[in-house]
């Protein structure tokens, strides 16, 4: 069983070292987005590494074949453990990811690579409306999943309400990265695909992300265990 993934949404290095400091270097499965990367860049990434912790970089690239490949390339170089891409850049776009990713990764570790279906945060009215589209929302989700299945990714981000139909469209060792993850009581705030870890357990998450109700929580440690002991049973 994998790790929760906690969700390091600060905005400073001091910030994020004081929380991980908490957990009495048990080691992390942890993210950086773009909150905390685009303040204190690779450097914190390092310190992260340093202590011993996985780290998913989640950047969501979304542009162009070329530069695309290039960010990757210099990704795979700061020996993050996970990178991701938005799915909609298209089947090109993500190959050329994986691409970039195995050319900066020449002399080591090849980060994991995975793409955005549909965020957790956007409900089946508001993709029809925002995206024009006319389909229900889990057939956005599965389609864009076969295509990076296709694009030769590792797997896929999506809501925990997806999971199990992508992993009988694509293969069972096919990751399926699930935010949204509200324990029960937790307020959703912006999400709007939630689930708790026991339900993403069952409905064929391979990963859950867990950011504010761990980091949010009184005791962050406690509210981690409690979380993996939901996500493991
Ligand atoms: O790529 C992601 O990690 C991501 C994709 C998605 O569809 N929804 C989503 O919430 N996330 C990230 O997962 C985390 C969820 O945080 P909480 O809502 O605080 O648990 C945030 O860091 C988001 O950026």
């Amino acid at each position: 069983m994998s790790k929760p993934i906690i969700a390091l949404d600060f905005s400073s290095r001091q910030d994020t070292l004081a929380f991980l400091e908490q957990f009495n270097q048990e080691k992390l499965f942890v993210k950086v987005g773009m909150e905390l990367f685009y303040a204190e860049g690779a450097g914190l990434i390092e310190a992260i590494k340093a202590q011993g912790h996985d780290v998913f970089l989640d950047l969501k690239c979304h542009d162009i074949p070329n530069t695309v490949q290039r960010a990757m390339a210099n990704l795979a170089r700061s020996g993050v453990d996970m990178v991701n891409v938005h799915a909609a850049g298209g089947q090109r776009m993500m190959a050329a990811a994986k691409e970039g990713l195995i050319q900066g990764s020449a002399a080591g570790h090849q980060p994991q690579l995975i793409a955005v279906t549909q965020l957790t945060s956007t409900s089946e009215a508001e993709m029809q409306r925002d995206q024009l589209l006319r389909v229900p929302l889990l057939e956005s989700v599965v389609h864009y999943a076969s295509s990076t299945f296709a694009a030769g990714l590792d797997g896929v981000v999506c809501s925990a309400h997806e999971a199990r139909a992508i992993g009988e469209a694509t293969k069972s060792n096919f990751l399926r990265v699930t935010p949204g993850i509200r324990p029960a009581h937790f307020a959703a705030g912006d999400q709007r695909r939630i689930m708790t870890p026991q339900q993403a357990r069952a409905n064929g998450s391979t990963h859950i992300v867990v950011g504010r109700p761990i980091t949010t929580a009184p005791d962050p440690l406690s509210a981690y265990h409690q979380i993996l002991t939901e996500w493991s049973v």
